[in-house]
């Protein structure tokens, strides 16, 4: 089965056409990385992939985790990090426990509090990023690396079939990148966590995804990785 699989398929704003019949297949426990220009339509196909935007009038098919994505439900199944939001984050009056917990609210049921499994898997999850001294500290609080190891973290609490990063290291030193990019191997290595990374961190993508790919003109193009016979240079 493939985690994701689109054929053909098209997505436009009002009348303006920004995808253009996308073919894009990511095998099962598979790591690839999406590139392409400012403007591209790489954030238009991540929200489409989080179900954000309605596929209603739009043609080709899409599957994820082998079920149609207008009849797929199973929301635990993905985690996202999405953009480093410093900013955003810098007031923000929630503790690094919070935030993780607050993704386990289908379990949890929002009328009661964490019980003693859901503050475990928060732990685990904590655990596994190196986080897990901060967790009382506020988000906003933390260094812009250590707050996207607590979204990884969020992201990793409902064990993941489908790992969707956008640009998550952007602003983050080259230290911190480093550490985040071997994290997420380890989970796709270990785990067999699917990683579909949008980034343009075009240096360190060899020996870490397994297929990259380029949106240019709404439609999909494979690259051969750096290092490879073949590639020319153009990521
Ligand atoms: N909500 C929207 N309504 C109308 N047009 C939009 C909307 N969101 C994005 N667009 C347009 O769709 C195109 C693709 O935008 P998108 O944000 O997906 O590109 P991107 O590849 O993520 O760019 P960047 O690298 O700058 O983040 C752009 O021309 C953008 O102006």
């Amino acid at each position: 089965m493939n985690a994701i699989e689109m054929k053909g398929l098209t997505f436009s704003y009002g009348g303006t056409r920004v995808l253009n019949g996308v073919d894009l297949t990511v095998p099962q426990g598979g790591f690839a990385a999406l590139t392409g220009d400012n403007g591209a339509g790489k954030s238009t196909l991540i929200r489409i992939l989080l179900g954000e935007l309605s596929l209603t009038g739009e043609t080709g098919s899409f599957q994820m985790l082998g079920k149609d994505i207008r009849q797929f439900g199973d929301w635990k199944e993905v985690g996202y990090v999405p953009q480093n939001g410093m900013d955003a984050y810098k007031d923000f009056p929630a503790s690094v426990e919070e935030i993780i917990q607050a993704n386990l609210y289908s379990q949890i049921g929002l009328f009661r509090f964490a019980g003693k499994k859901e503050k475990e898997k928060v732990t685990e999850a904590l655990c596994e990023v190196g986080m897990e001294p901060y967790r009382k500290r506020l988000i906003g609080k933390l260094s812009g690396g250590q707050q996207q190891r607590v979204l990884l973290a969020r992201a990793l609490v409902n064990r993941p079939h489908l790992l969707i990063l956008d640009e998550p290291t952007t602003g983050v030193d080259e230290k911190n990148t480093e550490e985040f990019y071997r994290l997420i191997k380890n989970f796709n290595r270990d785990d067999h966590m699917t990683v579909f990374m949008v980034t343009h961190d075009r240096k360190r993508l060899a020996g870490l995804a397994d297929t990259i790919f380029r949106l240019e003109n709404g439609v999909m193009r494979q690259i051969t990785i750096p290092g490879e016979a073949g590639f020319d240079g153009d990521i």
